[in-house]
């Protein structure tokens, strides 16, 4: 970057850039751009998204298998939005978290309303100016995405679903609403015989989908939240099982905690039924790839269950072969449901 140049290559594999820190936790190496004169756009459009690929497949191994069933255009442009709601959600949950104040979002938000005006604020930017200028994305859910950021700054519990709920339409709903700009309606989707030409836009189901995912990885990392000190299931659940807080920080695995757990899972279930309704109103090229994603991320509930609901001291993931199996399986339902 100090010459003017970047690698991409590089910039993933040796930190050295602003986007990237040397010793972070091991998990997440992503770090905000520092405001300094150096941190002005100088990629070019291909080298933006190169950056944002390589950061989607290191980092979200699930949504790029989906992304790569792809067009081209489309693919990039969920890189481009991958890699401004991570950096997003970084702000609160990466290694500079502690320094991050309401004033840190202000900024965040103000820097986005620059790129939606089509001045990109470092490299990476780059290619979401390239991907505003090329799908009709709009900029509200970006602004619900911050201020869900907001949520984990002065919030660590829940006391309602309802309020959880806010909380996942904020951080992940909206990621369905930008990746549906990108991935489109099919046209030709009218459900209603005496109103052939009205095309549905299956918002809500966009938006379920992305609670779905966030309510699963909730559920998935109750453990390591717990560490962090937040507890996002709702109080009023753990109260109905009879449930201490206690229990959960001591990870108190017994009958209790294993309805509460059963509870959830469907409740998350739900929502991906409901997401699950709305992707035959999609563009044909978008269903394998959204079918592809929504089995996988729900896959994980079942790994869950098969750990015996213990996600205090090991994490749930469907391991790769497994993933693989889903593809065909995606791709028919992609072509019949
Ligand atoms: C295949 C595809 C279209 C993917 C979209 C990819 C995308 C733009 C993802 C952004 C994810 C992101 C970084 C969000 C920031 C907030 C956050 C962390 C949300 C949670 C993601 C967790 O990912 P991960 O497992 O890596 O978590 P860790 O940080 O490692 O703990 C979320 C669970 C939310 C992700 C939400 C979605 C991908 C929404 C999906 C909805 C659609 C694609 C709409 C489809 C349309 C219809 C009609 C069904
Ligand atoms: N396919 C896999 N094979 C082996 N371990 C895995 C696999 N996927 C996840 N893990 C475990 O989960 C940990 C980190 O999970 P991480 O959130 O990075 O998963 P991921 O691959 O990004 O998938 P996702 O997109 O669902 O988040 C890894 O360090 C590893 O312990
Ligand atoms: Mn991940």
């Amino acid at each position: 970057m100090a010459n003017g140049q970047i690698s991409p290559q590089r910039a993933v594999t040796k930190p050295q850039s602003w986007w990237l820190t040397s010793e972070p936790r091991p998990s997440l190496m992503l770090q905000l751009p520092k405001p300094s004169p150096s941190a002005k756009p100088c990629a070019s459009v291909e080298e933006a998204y190169e950056i944002c690929r390589q950061v989607t497949a290191q980092y979200a191994k699930t949504f790029y298998l989906g992304t790569l069933l792809m067009p081209p255009a489309k693919r990039r442009a969920i890189w481009a939005i991958y890699l401004w709601c991570r950096r997003t959600d970084e702000l609160v949950d990466g290694p500079q978290a502690a320094t991050t104040t309401p004033e840190t979002l202000d900024h965040w938000e103000r820097r986005l309303e620059a790129i939606f005006a089509g001045h990109p604020q470092d490299d990476a930017d780059v290619a979401l100016v390239d991907t505003l200028e090329t799908f009709p994305l709009d900029i509200q859910p970006f602004r619900d995405m911050i201020a869900g950021q907001r949520m984990d700054l002065y919030r660590s519990r829940y006391q309602t679903f309802e309020e959880l709920d806010l909380y996942c339409y904020r951080v992940a709903g909206t990621v369905g609403l930008m990746s549906s700009a990108v991935l489109g309606v099919d046209t030709g989707n009218g459900q209603a015989p005496w109103q052939p030409d009205a095309v549905y836009i299956p918002q809500e189901e966009a938006i379920a989908l992305g609670v779905a995912n966030q309510l699963t990885n909730i559920l998935r990392d109750v453990g390591e939240d717990v560490e962090r000190g937040r507890i996002y299931l709702p109080l009023e659940d753990l109260e109905r099982f009879d449930y201490g807080e206690q229990d959960l920080l001591n990870g108190v695995n017994d009958d209790r905690w294993r309805r509460l757990m059963k509870f959830e899972i469907e409740r998350a279930r739900a929502y991906f039924e409901d997401a699950e309704r709305g992707i035959r109103a999609l563009n044909r090229d978008a269903r394998w790839p959204v079918w592809t994603a929504l089995m996988l991320y729900k896959g994980i509930l079942n790994v869950i269950e098969a750990n015996n609901y213990n996600v205090f001291d090991r994490r749930a993931y469907v391991p790769t072969p497994k993933k693989l199996l889903y593809l065909p399986v995606a791709w028919l339902r992609a072509q019949v449901l």
